[in-house]
């Protein structure tokens, strides 16, 4: 692991079934980046995440997190070092309430200090104005937002985002933007995001990783993204 990393993937292998799905990942999160995997579907990415989370089992590799071997722990021990997951599909319950959405990953914190929900409710006004109704009832982006402040509430060191703005209104793209940036940028919290949208992860990263049929292929300062990777990696 360099230095700077937070987060580091080394020789990463994972299979479906027969199906080897990962190839030799390599992947470095440096402290206090917004970096953002990019690929086409199918390409690896959420494969990669749930890897990195404990949700799959890996064939071999290491991942480690501020230098401690995450492979050797539980899903649940993963995020008690203060991981914040947002899967790709948001997975809230759609039957319980946005409070009550918000409250079991209170129960999750060390000390299930309600406190926090005021912090998540000044980030997102709109949950705080939906906070009696249930989650299935909200709009996809409102969703989004419940599923990300979900993750907000165990104060993550790590916050981690499976394409946040897919099938999302442009206006609330546009907030999610600004959170990230606002999280990233001026709270200091290190991003790890799935993003297929160009200008989107222009704005909001400060690095890229791409990944192609299951191998990390090309990196940097997300400057650096030009016009022959996103020709031979990212268009469809
Ligand atoms: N549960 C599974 N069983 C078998 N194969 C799977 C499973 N989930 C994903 N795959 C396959 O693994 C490969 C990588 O899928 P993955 O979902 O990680 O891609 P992705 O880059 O996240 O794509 P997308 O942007 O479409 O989500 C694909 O070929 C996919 O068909």
């Amino acid at each position: 692991m360099t230095q700077t990393s937070l987060l580091a993937v080394r020789g990463l292998n994972q299979l479906y079934g027969g199906s080897h799905t990962l190839w030799d990942v390599e992947l470095d999160v440096p402290a206090g980046s917004c970096t953002c995997l990019m690929g086409r579907n199918g390409m690896g990415k959420t494969t990669l995440l749930k890897c990195i989370m404990g949700l799959l089992p890996v064939r071999s590799g290491e991942v480690q997190f501020d230098g401690r071997d995450l492979l050797t722990l539980r899903a649940e021990a993963r995020a008690g070092l203060r991981i914040g997951y947002v899967p790709q599909g948001r997975e809230i319950f759609p039957r319980l309430t946005v409070e009550e959405n918000l409250k079991l990953a209170v129960y999750a914190r060390p000390d299930k200090s309600m406190a926090i929900l005021d912090h998540i409710y000044s980030l997102f006004p709109v949950l705080r104005q939906m906070a009696r109704r249930r989650g299935g009832d909200l709009s996809g982006g409102q969703q989004q937002q419940l599923a990300i402040g979900r993750a907000l509430v165990l104060e993550p060191r790590l916050l981690i985002l499976d394409e946040p703005t897919e099938g999302i209104q442009p206006n609330i793209v546009q907030e999610i933007g600004d959170l990230i940036i606002r999280l990233n940028r001026e709270q200091g919290l290190t991003v790890l995001l799935v993003e297929q949208k160009l200008p989107f992860a222009r704005r909001v990263a400060s690095d890229f990783r791409i990944i192609d049929k299951g191998r990390m292929v090309g990196g940097g300062a997300i400057e650096a993204l030009n016009d022959d990777l996103i020709r031979h990696h990212l268009t469809v």
